[in-house]
Order: structure tokens, then sequence, then C-alpha cells
């Protein structure tokens, strides 16, 4: 029991007002295609070089495994509410980097679940798998892997944020000229139609071909062109040999590449003749995460989105790529780093919230800290609001660093009283309301014998849709608690992702248009606290001072690269990235001066 004035009183929602499914958009059929069945169907859709069929086979056996009435757990494709990419490049001095490669792939899969691809070279060939589905019905182990040969070689797991979620679409995307080019990327471009013109109309452009509607794509070839252009401007100038100038070029087309793009971008390629070459936007929106190990032949090296990626295959971490810097590995193992662009900190503050792993250092943070740091803020909070709480119960698994912490400041007890299916993965995408609600109760179960009579306080750590904590909250009353309480470790989510989250639509966020206390009625809870935005700025900064400005568009509308042209905005929201991707739009019914914006 905490004492304190009270605060959100009695905000129970009556019935009527709980979460129901919205009608369906007239984009149903498209989004019918994302379905369970349709995903079967659409299977056999391995974009790949070199070789064929196993790795196709393989891929296609997963998802028809998983599309499967009753099969496997019912494990259908999976869809969180939010996601993005993930990205690993190895430099090894000699063997097989692909089993290497795959299994940091692994510790990265969280970050997508769409697609996954590599390539891996000896810097003469280059070897291609990518497909749709997960890393481990993707690749497979005795033949796909096997054949991607060579001791250099990146890989990717997406979410897509831009363009479509066909194979091929999945990285990395390859253009052989000028000296042949592998890209991936995590993030998002927020010029890319302006981009898009320049390469296919302007005739100063070369005038290239794009294949997809990938922003992924444009950047590779913005990057090429530039390429292209410190060439052609050393020709014209110089008599020397080019072949001994690629690495300069590729430094030269650095900067000016980073001068045209606007918006997010982590990116590895292997650039043939020049070696591994990574990069990072001049904000450092998405993380980028350099490591090393020695071996008998000298330092062997590794970029990812996430150190976690680093334990499992014997990597140390050594610092975070700067923002606006570039790296490159040489064929010969040798780091060279240029500044290409002038930086700053701003990295993208979901990241610690709910997209990063726990066990992830970004940008001197540690993951972990940054949850607890949130559950100390939090804490304070929910002792103003004076409620008379028995067990405080996380929301697997995300907000357990959190609850804890709440647990250790207000002395109350914590307790596991959601137990979690660890045979199903994140959120589905489901074709109706009712089937998403029912994935929830699948994903998680409410034992009585923890809520019986009491009055909890839930925590989660973050509150979209609303989907999932509606559902918490029913299940949780069923199972006999007395009151149910309410806590976000982060503040309402209310504007659109344009650095690389595929959010829902703004017209989704159950917090859209609506109050706290407004947002609480629609959960059916008996009281809800959200996450200041300025605690939730004070914690990462606590943790590294240096930052001085966070991404945290999402909580605040405020982009760090600017203000985001209007029309991008406008389009995402027509075009129902997230609102169509997925199906059962949630909506709250309420009247009045608190309804959600249109
Ligand atoms: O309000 P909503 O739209 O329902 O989204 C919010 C929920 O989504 C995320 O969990 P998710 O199920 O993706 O994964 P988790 O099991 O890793 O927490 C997040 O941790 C919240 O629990
Ligand atoms: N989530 C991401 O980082 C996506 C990368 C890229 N924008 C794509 O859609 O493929
Ligand atoms: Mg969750």
């Amino acid at each position: 029991m905490i004492a304190g004035p009270r605060g959100l009183a009695g905000c129970r929602a009556p019935a009527q007002q709980r979460l129901v499914a919205a009608p369906r958009p007239s984009a149903a059929p498209a989004r019918a295609s994302r379905g369970i069945a349709a995903r079967a169907a659409a299977a056999p859709r391995a974009a790949c070089s070199g070789f064929v069929a196993s790795g196709w086979a393989s891929a296609v056996r997963g998802q028809v495994e998983r599309s499967r009435p009753g099969g496997r757990a019912g494990d259908a494709p999976k869809r969180a509410p939010v996601r993005m990419c993930g990205i690993i490049g190895i430099y090894k001095r000699d063997g097989q980097v692909s089993v290497e490669l795959y299994e940091g792939l692994l510790m990265l899969q969280h970050r997508g679940q769409d697609s996954a691809g590599m390539v891996t070279t000896d810097w003469e060939k280059f070897r291609e798998f990518k497909a749709n589905g997960l890393v481990k019905d993707v690749f497979d182990e005795q033949v796909t892997l096997n054949k991607l040969k060579g001791h250099v070689g990146i890989g990717h797991v997406r979410y897509p944020t831009a363009g479509g979620a066909s194979a091929g679409e999945a990285q990395p995307f390859f253009v052989n000229s000028p000296l042949g080019i592998y890209l991936i990327h995590n993030g998002n471009l927020t010029n890319t139609d302006h981009l898009r013109s320049m390469l296919e109309g302007s005739k100063s452009f070369f005038n290239r071909h794009l294949k997809t509607s990938s922003d992924s794509e444009v950047l590779l070839n913005i990057f090429a062109d530039e390429i292209h252009r410190a060439h052609q401007k050393f020709v014209q100038s110089n008599s020397g040999d080019p072949n001994d100038r690629k690495t300069e070029f590729v430094l030269e087309a650095g900067e000016r590449m980073m001068q045209a793009l606007e918006g997010a971008y982590s990116c590895i390629c292997l650039v043939k003749g020049v070696g591994l070459v990574a990069f990072r936007d001049p904000h450092g929106i998405r993380p980028l995460v350099l490591g090393r190990r020695t071996s008998p032949h000298g330092d062997e090296w590794v970029v990812a989105s996430e150190d976690c990626a680093f334990g499992p295959i014997a990597y140390e971490r050594v610092r975070d790529v700067k923002p606006g810097e570039m790296i490159i590995i040489t064929p010969e193992g040798r780091l060279l780093s240029q500044q290409c662009v002038p930086g700053a900190l701003n990295p993208c503050i979901f990241e610690y919230i709910y997209l990063a792993r726990p066990d992830s250092v970004l940008n001197d943070i540690s993951v972990y800290n940054f949850q607890l740091g949130l559950g100390t803020r939090l804490a304070k909070k929910i002792k103003r609001q004076g409620w008379d709480i028995d067990v405080v119960v996380p929301v697997p698994d995300g907000s357990r660093p959190a609850a804890i912490q709440v647990c250790a400041e207000l002395g109350l007890p914590y307790r596991e009283g959601l137990v979690k299916n660890r045979y199903v993965g994140r959120t589905f995408i489901m074709p109706d309301q009712r089937m998403r609600e029912m994935s929830v109760r699948r994903k998680l179960n409410a034992m009585p014998v923890v809520f019986e009579g009491r009055s909890v306080l839930l925590i989660d750590d973050s509150i979209v849709r609303g989907t999932t904590m509606a559902q918490i909250v029913d299940m949780v009353r069923r199972a006999g608690a007395r009151k149910v309480y309410l806590a976000s470790a982060s503040p309402p989510v209310k504007f659109p992702n344009v650095y690389g989250v595929d959010m829902p639509s703004k017209r989704e966020f159950v917090a859209n248009g609506l109050s706290d206390e407004e947002v609480c009625q629609a959960l059916g809870a008996d009281g809800l606290v959200y996450q200041d935005v300025d605690d939730l700025i004070a914690t990462g900064r606590a943790l590294n001072p240096s930052i001085t400005e966070f991404d945290a568009a999402c909580f605040t509308g405020q982009y760090v690269t600017g203000d985001v042209d209007e029309g991008y905005l406008a389009a995402l929201e027509l075009s129902g990235r997230g609102a169509n991707r997925r199906s059962g739009v949630a909506k709250v019914e309420l009247t009045g001066a608190g309804a959600p914006a249109a």
C-alpha cells in the first residue's frame, strides 16, 4: 500500500468504451494477402544468386509449416506492433564466415522478421541468398550455409518501412557498377522520392534504373553514383591509375552521399577491391557498433546493429560507429576511418524502451540500465497516485527491468502473474481484431493464484495500439483481480516514426487525441500513468550526458533531422504503412472533445 494523495480515480470504462475492431478499410484484400494462408501460397519467393533449390525449399517449408492450422503451436508469421531491421558484417582472416553471420543474425532476429539475407565473399566471388521468413527458416545449415563460401560477409533481417515486403526487396541489394557493391540498411530515408527522381530523371545522374520501391535501393544507387562521379573527376584531372584510388573514391562518395540523404541510415556494404564498408547517418539515429577479436593472423572485425550479437561469436565491443563516420575494413584487414560530415549524436530513444535487447550497449548506454532507470522515475509518479497496490506484475518480457525497479523503489512485492508461452513469438498479424486479441491470449496467461482478490499494478514498456493492454486488463480481472492499475514505462505514443521503425499509422495509436484518463477508460483499467517525456529524456542523459538530444519524435512529434516534409508524413498516413500491413485496426469508441482525430 502506498501512501499519497489520490490521483486518477475511477476511470474504469463502461464495456461499450473498450477497444473494438474498426470496420475494415477498403484495402482489405491487400491486407488479406498478408494473412497466414496467403503467406503460405506466396511463400516460394526466395531471391538468390548462385544457387536456388535447397534454400528456397527450406524457406518455403518453414513458411508452410508455420501456416498450417494447428501446426507447430500455431506458430504463424509474427508481427510485432513496432519493428525495424538488423544488420551485421564480419571480416574473418580465413575460414567460412556464413555460420558466424547466421549466429549473429539469430541474435538480431528481434529487429526484423519479414526476410533474411546474406552475401559472402573471398573478394573474388560473391555468393548471395535472401528470402522471406525467419533466419532459422531461410538458412539451412547443411546446405545454404555451406554454399555461402568466403571469409567476409554481411547479413540482414528486415521489417520493411518503405517499399513492399516481397523477397525481391529483401536485402542485401546489389549494383555491379562501379566496382560491385552489396548494401544492407537499417533506417529509413525521408527524401526518397526526391532522390529517386534525381537518379531516374536527371542526365547529370547517369540515369540509373531502379528495380524496386525500396528506399535502401535508392540509397545504394546514390552511393554508387557518387563513387562513379569521384572516379570521373579523378580521370579528368589526373594521369594516375584510378585502380589505386578506389578507397579514396569511396570515402569521397561517402561525404557527398551524406550531404544528399535525409533520414536515418546505418549501413554495411561489401565493395569489391575496397573492403567491408560501414557508415552511420550524421545524427546516429539507428545504432551501429564495432567489435573485434584477435586471431593468430591478426585482428578480425564485426559491425552490427547491436553488440548482443558479438557474444556467441566471441567478438568484443570496441566502440559505436560515430554519427557521420565511415569505416572501411580493407581486404587485408586494416581498419580505416573517416568523418565524412560533422555529426551530432541523436539516437532513437525507442531503441532503449523496446527495440533493442537488454543485453546490448548502444551509444555507451546499457539498454538494461536504461530500463531500470525508467523504473526509478516511473516509481515516483506511481507513488503520487496513492494507489492501494498489493502486487506489481510486469507484462513480459520487455517491462521486467522497469517493474523490478518500481518494486525496489516503492517496497512492493514483484510477482510474475502473466505466463508467456515461449513457443509463440512476438505479436502476430491477424486478419481481424478478434484474432489479434486471441493472439495476446495465446501468448499470455493470467494466473489466478497471483491475482485473486488483489489490487494489482501492471507495468508494460509501451502502449501503442492498446490491444495488448486491453486484453491483459480483461484477463487479469477474470483471474480475480480486485483493482487493476496500469503504468507505462514510456510516454504515450502519438506520432509516426519516420526513421526506420514501422509503427502503426497515427490514427491507430490508442493515445491519439485522447487524454490519459480517456485512454485509461478505453483500456478498462482503474488507473493509468505514463512516463513523462522529460523523465524519459533525463533517464538517457543521466547514462550518457554527452547526448544532448535524443530522437523521441514518436512521443513529441519533433524530428531530429528538422521538420519532416508534410507531404511525406501525409503520404505515410495515406499509404497506411502499419495500418494496411496489419489488419484489425483497433480504435477507441469515445465521442466528444477527446475523440481521436480521424
Ligand atoms: O499497444 P500494442 O499495440 O498492443 O503494443 C504494445 C505492446 O507491444 C510490444 O510487445 P510485443 O508483443 O511486440 O513483444 P514482447 O513480447 O517482446 O513484449 C510492447 O512490449 C507492448 O507490450
Ligand atoms: N526497418 C528498417 O530499417 C527498414 C530498412 C528499409 N527502409 C526497408 O524498408 O527495407
Ligand atoms: Mg510487450
